[in-house]
């Protein structure tokens, strides 16, 4: 009984060492395996952050779902959603099939549920919220069908609580406190636009007289990020601020009953955050803007049992969303052209949509079986959305010298867009105008080159090289010329009395003829042309005059008739007088310029100032000959045919008048 008792007992020792080396064995292995699962988290956490900045690199278009609650009034128990994880995977279930049939899946950025409370969506987007104050453009967008909690994603519910506010007060919080911790390096200042669009017209919700006005979109934004510059922009520099202006905003939304939501809003609304920075230690400036939009809902007509003007509303909503398809299709098939401006939604959101922004769509889904027709085609858009590439983002950032010469630039084609603006007026205040095209090309020709540019010119030709000074002196008249007939052509063109500027251009003209030598270039490759540098400014005055008066007689010897073929040169007259020309017994062929286009045939035989202008030609050659309609061309095609048509008649006529006074003179000292 002993031996028994002690043989057991070893035994039992030897199984409790076995026993415990092997849970010792087992104690490792699970380490390691606890090691692995660890490891296996953390690459799969890094995969989905490389994917993100895969995402990123490549400009796709981020989409988050977001799953509502039922309401009060919906059944609790059968949801057609299931999420499966936290890999933005998403489980759509056909309530008509049963079984794995009927499941679709979809993936996302992030899907979100529908406990997902309002503070923790914005944590998710918000480093795309901060990237805007560092130079970015961001586009946020909610999209769904009707009643799928757009607005309560994007602004909150009626009347809510802290907790309970939406992406667009969160964001503009947020900028403010970014913007205020960076305040020893940078000063922002933020405004805020706020649109609507209904029924394709673009309304102020902001504007102080209401929302009544339809708006006008630029094709291409301002440097500022402006789509829709006549909107008010607000300067804000507190929550408070944007609280109030968010609630002056809502209370202008076009809102409307639907048999789906009681408090459906039928229109786009876009809420734009302008944020420029200026680094205090750089002077370089970023610009960057937010757009956080929310869609009207995408419903299907005649669920919504509208008619009369919601229907319309229905309608104008489905299509600009369909337009909106249209072109996230586009974009995913990289094709050539995007249809952008099929509606104004796109029109609007085009920066966004193709430039280098920063975009996320929230996809709105209402659980409730009987909306899985709308939850799978709004899924399907989404999921077309996400394979959107736009390309890798870009900051918008300027050194203090860029951002100097693009205000400069702006200004510039602001005082040329007056100028057309003033020019179209005129064209439609003046009689004569309105019978020929001829004269828009005129007009808006003279318009082009406006006094900046055309100053521009008068340094270059001074310095032209191979052309010489009389070139250069050539060219300065017409660039002038062209400044002199749109300067001229705003006062009526038989005003007896010429203006001060009409005189003065002459007189620049009559100066620069009296530059010394060197500078006017000897070595002209056109010793013609560069003779015209030697006249005289008394020769120069009757050549001018001459040149006047030779233009009148060759038409039918009248000013007017003079006038009118400048500027209305008929087709039959031209072609007559070009073959005159053509067939010139000492015009050789060759020499003759060739016409390209209508307005060089009206001119050019016109324009060929009489042989007075050009001392050596007026001498040798006959007034019609190849030679001189040659210099003329050459003349014509270097600078504005009709401005310096214009101008040497105009030059006629005052020094037709200088001529006769003088005769005057002389006949009274007689
Ligand atoms: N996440 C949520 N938690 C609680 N309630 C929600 C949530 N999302 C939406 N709701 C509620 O659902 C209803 C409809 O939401 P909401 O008005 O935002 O829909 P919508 O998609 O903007 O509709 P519409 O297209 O007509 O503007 C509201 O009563 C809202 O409070």
């Amino acid at each position: 009984m002993r031996l028994s008792s002690v043989s057991i007992r070893h035994e039992i020792q030897n199984c409790q060492k076995r026993w415990s080396e092997e849970l010792s064995g087992l104690g490792q292995s699970l380490k390691v395996l606890a090691n692995a699962s660890e490891k296996y988290h953390a690459t799969l956490e890094e995969n989905r952050k490389l994917f993100n900045e895969v995402q990123e690199l490549k400009g796709n278009i981020r989409v988050f779902c977001r799953i509502r609650p039922f309401l009060c009034n919906e059944d609790h128990k059968s949801s057609t959603t299931e999420i499966t994880g936290d890999n933005g995977e998403l489980i759509l279930a056909n309530p008509a099939k049963i079984g794995k049939e009927g499941n679709k899946l979809f993936k996302f950025n992030k899907v979100l549920g529908p406990t997902t409370s309002q503070d923790e969506v914005f944590k998710d987007i918000q480093p795309l919220v901060r990237s805007v104050l560092d130079g970015y453009n961001v586009c946020i967008f909610a999209y769904g069908q009707t009643g799928s909690g757009k607005t309560y994603t994007m602004t909150g519910p009626e009347a809510a609580t802290e907790e309970e506010l939406g992406v667009n007060f969160r964001a503009l919080n947020d900028l403010f406190l970014i913007s205020r911790n960076r305040g020893d390096t940078f000063n922002y200042e933020v405004s805020v636009q706020m649109i609507e669009i209904y029924n394709e017209q673009i309304h102020d919700l902001l504007g102080s007289n209401g929302s009544e006005k339809n708006l006008g979109i630029l094709n291409s934004s301002l440097p500022n990020g402006l789509a829709v510059p006549d909107a008010t922009l607000h300067p804000v520099n507190s929550t408070t601020d944007v609280i109030e202006l968010m609630r002056t905003g809502l209370g202008n939304r076009s809102v409307g009953a639907t048999a789906l939501n009681e408090r459906s809003s039928r229109s786009h609304s876009v809420v734009t955050v302008h944020v420029q920075g200026v680094d205090l230690k750089t002077g370089a400036t970023l610009r960057g803007a937010l757009h956080l939009v929310d869609l009207a809902g995408s419903e299907r007509v005649d669920r919504s049992a509208v008619t009369g003007d919601r229907l319309k509303e229905a309608q104008h909503i489905n299509k600009s969303l369909s337009a909106l398809g249209d072109v996230i299709f586009s974009l995913s098939q990289k094709t050539s052209h995007v249809p952008y401006r099929n509606s104004k939604l796109t029109q609007v959101l085009q920066s966004s949509l193709g430039g280098h922004a920063k975009t996320l769509m929230f996809v709105q889904i209402n659980p409730d079986v009987s909306s899985y027709a709308e939850s799978l085609s709004t899924l399907r858009f989404a999921e077309r959305v996400s394979g959107v590439e736009l390309g890798a983002a870009k900051a918008n950032k300027e050194g203090k010298h860029i951002r100097e010469f693009k205000e400069q630039l702006s200004l510039l084609k602001d005082k040329i867009a007056k100028k057309d603006e003033e020019i179209n007026q005129l064209q439609t205040h003046s009689p004569r105008v309105k019978t020929g095209k001829r004269v828009d090309s005129l007009l808006k020709h003279s318009s082009s080159s406006p006094g900046i540019s055309s100053l521009g010119s008068k340094i270059q030709h001074r310095r032209t090289a191979s052309g010489g000074k009389a070139m250069g002196l050539i060219s300065r008249a017409g660039s002038d010329a062209d400044n002199f007939s749109e300067i001229s052509d705003r006062h009526s063109e038989t005003s007896s009395m010429q203006s001060v500027d009409d005189i003065q251009q002459q007189r620049e003209i009559m100066v620069l003829s009296k530059l010394p030598e060197d500078e006017m270039g000897s070595n002209s490759a056109d010793p013609e042309l560069a003779s015209f540098g030697y006249a005289d400014s008394e020769g120069r005055l009757s050549d001018i005059s001459d040149s006047g008066i030779s233009m009148g007689t060759e038409t039918d010897g009248s000013i007017s008739s003079m006038v009118d073929f400048a500027l209305f040169p008929e087709q039959e007259k031209i072609a007559s007088a070009w073959k005159e020309q053509e067939n010139a017994p000492n015009t050789p062929k060759d020499r003759l310029p060739k016409v390209t286009t209508r307005v060089q045939k009206a001119t050019t035989p016109k324009t060929a100032p009489s042989s007075s202008v050009w001392p050596k030609s007026r001498d040798s050659t006959p007034r019609s000959s190849g030679k001189l309609t040659c210099m003329s061309s050459k003349l014509c095609a270097t600078h504005s045919r009709y401005g310096l048509l214009l101008s040497f008649f105009r030059g006629g006529k005052i020094l037709l008048l200088w001529g006769a006074i003088k005769s005057a003179v002389r006949w009274l000292r007689i």
